[in-house]
């Protein structure tokens, strides 16, 4: 197995990946791309059979680029989520004294989960975006005196890429959120589902008929209708033009449980198109909550008393 992931070496999304035993195999071979769209292409061109790509951040939110290259393009889909306490240092090449940072590279997430922090110790400081906290981090010389220059004097990253890239570090934990967590999902080609385990989520991207009062109501009621739980709902430009959105919804279940289908068929009439993009466990194992009436044998009790009525 071929994994790509936003990389290089010492990402947090590397991390996740090394969740996975499959991808410590001998036979494994990991590869970093710069970006989630280098990712995602590897596994459309097939030149890897898998990618690992952050999703969602319980500082940030939803990550807009692995979102939008889920929903549009050629089909790919989620086989697993994993996910990663996210502790974040500042690090520097040797001798930098923290009075000295002037710059401060790292990825946007990154950066945004840093703030309060940065205003109090850096309030100078200015950004410098990099496409990963570990690029940020491979950006730095080890040794000041050796340095070439660099558009930033330090990196914010994970403990880890300072001490792959040889960085001293400067001051650690300094997440704004102690409790930062970041979602990663595991994705491939469209292919067999993995089978339900109790405890499973559904992502699917919903593209409205048109717009018109209460459309995002008419979806929402598909899935209230038959007790499907919602776990994330982002509304995300389609690229049409202004006020033109689709959305990107996680329910709690799998599409061969009866609600989560029979919830997805009602969405299939109602909406110009969805996207299925996957049925996968759920990392935190949580079981999914099911209401009476809205179990499996109900609504095969259901479609059995309608067969008999029919005659
Ligand atoms: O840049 C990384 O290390 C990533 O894996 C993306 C990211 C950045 C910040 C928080 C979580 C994931």
């Amino acid at each position: 197995m071929r994994y790509a992931y936003l990389g290089p070496e010492g990402t947090f999304t590397e991390q996740a990946l090394l969740q996975l035993p499959s991808a410590s195999t001998p036979d494994a071979r990991r590869v970093p791309c710069a970006t989630v769209d280098a990712a995602l292409a590897a596994v459309r061109s097939g030149s890897a059979d898998a990618a690992v790509v952050p999703i969602e951040n319980s500082a940030e939110g939803g990550v807009s680029a692995t979102l939008d290259a889920l929903a549009t393009g050629d089909p790919l889909v989620v086989v697993g989520e994993m996910l990663v306490p996210i502790t974040f240092v500042l690090a520097a090449p040797r001798g930098t004294a923290l009075g000295e940072v002037r710059a401060v590279g790292t990825h946007s997430h990154a950066w945004a989960q840093v703030r309060g922090w940065m205003a109090k110790h850096l309030p100078q400081a200015s950004y410098v975006p990099t496409l990963s906290t570990a690029a940020a981090a491979a950006g730095l010389a080890p040794d000041r005196a050796a340095a070439e220059p660099s558009p930033y004097d330090a990196a914010v990253c994970a403990p880890l890429a300072a001490t792959v890239h040889g960085l001293e570090v400067l001051a650690s934990d300094i997440g704004d959120d102690a409790g930062a967590v970041t979602r990663f999902v595991l994705v491939t080609r469209p292919g067999a589902t993995p089978p339900a385990t109790g405890a499973d989520k559904t992502t699917v991207v919903l593209y409205q008929r048109a717009d018109h009062p209460g459309g995002l109501l008419e979806l929402l009621e598909q899935f209230a209708a038959r007790g499907v739980n919602l776990t994330r709902l982002e509304s995300r430009p389609t690229g049409e033009g202004m006020g033109r959105y689709c959305f990107s919804v996680d329910v709690a279940g799998h599409v061969a449980d009866e609600r989560v289908g029979e919830a997805l068929m009602g969405l299939r009439r109602v909406c110009a198109d969805v996207r299925f993009l996957g049925s996968y466990p759920r990392a935190d194992r949580l079981p999914a909550t099911v209401a009476a009436g809205t179990r499996d044998d109900d609504f095969v009790a259901a479609r059995e008393w309608l067969r008999s009525v029919r005659g």
